[in-house]
């Protein structure tokens, strides 16, 4: 089964833009789950524009499926996920000042900062994954580096998916058969949307989490929450006829 995590920084952002509490992020954070989010996303910036360092405090004891805090490992964030210890924790290499997540990691020149910082992290029990391109020298870097898992950052593919979503695909099939060969877990993110998200889950069924958040958000302004989260999970069912009894 590949899960659904729900990415909540834009309901921070909304809140952000006027101060005081609406809307609440825990509560969003609560009715995602109850709708059947299987996980719920956070990616801290050290500006803290969208969720707020209190906020993941906020969130710690209302998450009760998974939680995944992103985020580059700085040292303001690392004793975050030390105090937090989530269920996983997505290491992510972005500038201060990106708009937003744009490039995964060079797991080559990082790897030794990349492997002190998942030593850390894993040595506490939270499951470690690292944002990669789709490409496979990086994968091999992430698996010497001794990841649980990588995240393969599906910008591109959703830039391109319009275009043609075979060829959009490519790097994506070739990355992640690699990853599951060296045993790594493989999430995917950034830019998924109803469109694109169940092309991605049938050629990579082994994916094991997606997280969305900016277009899940978005749709649920039209949809509702409780409808969107259900149509974004409907996109990771696999047809009946694939279905072993
Ligand atoms: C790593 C990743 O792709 C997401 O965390 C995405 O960048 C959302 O973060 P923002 O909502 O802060 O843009
Ligand atoms: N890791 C990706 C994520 O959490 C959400 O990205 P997006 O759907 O907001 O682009």
């Amino acid at each position: 089964m590949t899960k659904l995590s729900v990415n909540i920084n834009k309901i921070a952002t909304l809140r952000n833009s006027r101060g005081g509490n609406i809307p609440n992020v825990v509560q969003v954070a609560l009715d995602c789950q109850q709708y059947g989010a299987d996980g719920i996303t956070v990616h801290p910036r050290p500006d803290q524009r969208h969720i707020r360092f209190e906020d993941v405090f906020d969130l710690q004891s209302k998450v009760y499926t998974e939680f995944n805090i992103e985020g580059n490992p700085t040292p303001e964030f690392i004793t975050l996920i030390k105090k937090i210890r989530p269920t996983q924790v997505t290491l992510v290499p972005d500038a201060p000042d990106a708009l937003t997540s744009n490039t995964g990691w060079n797991t080559v020149t990082q790897v030794s900062f990349l492997t002190d910082v998942v030593n850390e992290f894993q040595s506490l029990g939270i499951r470690t994954s690292i944002f990669v391109n789709a490409d496979e020298e990086m994968i091999r870097g992430a698996s010497q580096i001794g990841a649980d898992r990588v995240e393969l950052y599906t910008g591109p593919y959703a830039q391109d998916y319009p275009k043609d979503r075979e060829q959009a695909m490519v790097p994506f099939i070739a990355a992640a058969r690699l990853a599951k060969d060296l045993g790594l877990g493989v999430n995917a993110g950034h830019d998924l949307n109803l469109d694109n998200l169940n092309y991605l889950f049938s050629c990579i069924p082994w994916l094991k989490e997606v997280s969305i958040g900016h277009s899940l958000i978005s749709d649920a302004l039209y949809m509702g929450l409780e409808k969107t989260i259900k149509a974004y999970k409907n996109c990771l069912n696999p047809p009946e006829s694939t279905i072993l009894t």
